[in-house]
């Protein structure tokens, strides 16, 4: 940045006050809203009001309170003075931060939220089209500044009035700024395409195919976010899926740094999880098990359970009558509804109903009316239950598929027309209980527990689901997660380029349709923020091997640096490569399939190196196993052995992009073998 001249210094002490005073009136939201918590305390309202209110006003003062440190604005938006061309903003101001600041209740606020809708022009204005504004201004803070106004050392007018574009150095330098720790939010520099994403209506469904590292993880936080200030902040109601722990760990902090805290992050995994895993299954097993057509054998397997042919009459004792209904009519109920294939136990509460009123009709007969309240207590009677045991038993998913996996005959009959004989022997387990009780589940089976769990009764739902890397999901995770967002949108986030899984997604409007989002609009990204255009240039070499049509990854950035270099002992000569790359800053990750990821961690920690843990916050160095490197990215990665990677598993070509494509700024390819085809041939480069 270059040093600011007299009216630059100018401004920029003017902007430095201005920070001063959002800092004070920040201070005084603070006691403000501490002060209505104590008040609030004090007033006697009805018992339940009082809670509404305290607690709103409790989760007010401690959000404000854990506010991250840090600047408080980042843009600054100046409408043109005509009216009409800025809405209701012409001629106003506003600074753009993370969360809204506001002083006097009567005047406008200090800072807006950058996901007021205002802030749309901040985001989508450009010189063609300026939407009302004349100049925006980003703001360059110290790195890692805690919100000191002396931290302020830059800023950045465009004027788009004059139809500028902007010269974009802020941006920029944010961009290329090396990693440290763990991923952080990108509000200040959200592009138009990812803002257009952001901003879409929240029942709006997404699917964005990006190529490595164009922001698609970023994307989807920010959609969370943005949806839940929307929403008045009900964050129980939001569900963000990653691929596994490593990657929540790098994502942990990008919502708490946005204000949200209370938002789930898990693997889908581990939402479904009604067992731990405790069982292995081969790789066809795991194949049927996660192919779609097992959910109309888990269903024809649940649904044989009911049998209205097995009704018997029933007789209730009411005072000294006996009330008797035949066995027919309990049939007919129970095959009416069966009809209709309501949830299991939705199913089996209106048969005892119908049936109830059966009774009340052969009670009324002649004996004068009874209440609703009688007929209820008839429906679960133990009298009813007796006879609906044997027409609609009571199913726990456990039961359903222990049974199923257990029974050979039970499995012809669930599974004809839909699996092959010989899927059906993969799926029978040797030596399996008979009985849900001891039963030893595998990560498949967590999939079909969860399947049968949604036939019987409707799962917690979300108003949204995030669903990262979604390519790797099967057609029977993707059910796990349409089934808890039947009533909500969602935002899919993927490429096909990087699909490890067995079963990973060769289209998007086949995962979609699985989804129960076949009307999901699929947006490609192609521009990368993290990849220098060298590293992009070597990860698009692979592309043409991988089985999709897409386009390659285009870099804007330059200042990349690729090193392949032949070695006679790569995991040897990482540790000479570990020295070279901390003498420049940011992260370090070395990448190498699981068994010389396990020799290298020993190793240098017997270099006397502390090792950070795979989207950890502490230490610099990394190791991880090829396997754990998805969404994850280092400033400095180390690839050791390509060919090791590929030949590790069925998809390692797949693998071995993902793994190239995690530096963000210098990649360092040590191989012993012979490079994989497409690489050969690959040179050193700077970028
Ligand atoms: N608008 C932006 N401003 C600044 N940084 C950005 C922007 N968009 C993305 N980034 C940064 O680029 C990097 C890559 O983003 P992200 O991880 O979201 O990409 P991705 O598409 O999910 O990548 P992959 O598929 O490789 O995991 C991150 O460090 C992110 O913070």
């Amino acid at each position: 940045m270059p040093p600011p001249d007299d009216a630059m210094h100018d401004v920029l002490q003017q902007e430095r006050t201005y920070h001063d005073r959002c800092r004070a009136a920040l201070a005084a939201m603070v006691d403000g809203a501490d002060r209505q918590v104590r008040t609030g305390e004090d007033v006697s309202a009805s018992g339940a009001d009082a809670e509404v209110l305290g607690h709103g006003l409790r989760s007010r003062a401690k959000e404000l309170r854990e506010m991250p440190a840090g600047p408080l604005f980042f843009g600054r938006m100046e409408f043109a003075p005509e009216a009409g061309a800025a809405g209701g903003h012409a001629g106003q101001a506003y600074h753009v931060g993370r969360a809204r600041i506001s002083g006097e209740p009567t005047e406008p606020p200090l800072v807006v939220d950058w996901r007021a809708p205002v802030c749309r022009a901040f985001y989508q204005a450009g010189p063609g089209d300026p939407l009302g504004l004349a100049v925006r201004r980003r703001f360059g803070w110290a790195a890692g500044s805690l919100g000191d106004s002396a931290d302020l050392t830059a800023l950045e007018d465009e004027r788009l009035d004059a139809g500028q574009a902007g010269g974009g150095r802020i941006v920029a330098e944010e961009i290329e700024r090396p990693r440290t720790g763990p991923m952080r939010d990108i509000a200040a520099t959200i592009q138009p395409g990812q803002d257009a994403l952001i901003r879409a209506a929240p029942a709006v469904s997404l699917c964005v195919q990006g190529a490595p590292g164009t922001g698609k993880t970023a994307v989807g936080l920010h959609r969370a976010a943005y949806l839940l200030y929307g929403d008045g902040r009900r964050g129980g109601s939001l569900l963000v899926l990653g691929p596994d722990r490593g990657f929540l760990d790098h994502i942990a902090e990008v919502l708490p740094s946005l204000g949200e805290t209370g938002v789930r992050q898990t693997t889908v995994e581990e939402e479904i999880a009604r067992h731990p895993v405790t069982a292995e299954d081969g790789r066809r097993t795991t194949a049927v098990k996660h192919d779609p057509r097992m959910a109309e054998v888990l269903r024809r397997a649940l649904w044989t359970r009911v049998r209205p042919e097995r009704a018997t009459p029933l007789v209730v004792p009411d005072g000294a009558r006996r009330l008797r209904v035949g066995a027919e009519p309990i049939a007919r109920i129970a095959a009416g509804v069966r009809a209709g294939e309501p949830l299991y136990d939705v199913g089996r509460e209106r048969v005892a109903e119908r049936v109830a009123a059966l009774v009340r009709a052969e009670a009324e007969r002649g004996c004068g009316p009874r209440t609703d309240g009688w007929t209820r207590r008839i429906a679960r009677s133990r009298t009813v239950a007796a006879a609906l045991r044997e027409v609609w038993p009571r199913a726990t998913p456990e039961e359903v598929l222990a049974e199923l996996l257990s029974g050979p005959a039970l499995l012809a009959e669930a599974a004809r027309g839909v699996l092959s004989q010989a899927e059906q022997a993969v799926l029978v387990r040797a030596g399996a209980p008979r009985q849900a009780r001891g039963a030893r589940w595998s990560g498949a089976d967590l999939v079909l527990l969860d399947e049968v769990a949604g036939l019987i009764e409707r799962p917690a739902g979300y108003r949204h689901i995030v669903v990262d890397e979604a390519q790797d999901l099967s057609p029977m995770q993707c059910r796990a997660v349409a089934r808890r967002a039947a009533h909500g949108s969602l935002t899919v986030l993927g490429d096909l380029a990087q699909g490890t899984t067995p079963w990973a997604a060769a289209d998007w409007p086949g995962l979609l349709a699985h989804l129960g989002r076949e009307e999901a609009v699929v947006t490609r990204l192609t521009e990368g923020f993290r990849l220098p255009a060298a590293v992009a240039e070597l990860a698009n070499r692979l592309l043409p091997e991988l089985g999709v049509d897409l386009e390659p990854v285009r870099s804007p950035r330059g200042g990349g640096e690729v090193r392949v270099e032949r070695v006679a002992t790569p995991v040897t000569s990482v540790l000479a490569a570990v020295t070279a790359a901390l003498r420049r800053p940011g992260s370090v990750g070395v990448i190498a399939a699981a068994p010389a990821a396990a020799r290298l961690r020993e190793l240098l920690t017997a270099a006397g190196h502390t090792l950070a843990r795979p989207g950890g916050t502490q230490g610099r160095v990394t190791v991880l196993p090829a396997s754990a490197a998805k969404g994850l990215e280092y400033d400095h990665v180390i690839v050791v052995e390509p060919a090791e990677i590929v030949r590790a598993e069925p998809r390692g070509l797949h693998r071995l992009y993902v793994v190239l494509t995690r530096a963000v700024s210098r990649l360092h390819v040590l191989h012993a073998e012979p490079l994989p085809e497409a690489l050969a041939g690959a040179v050193s480069a700077e970028g």
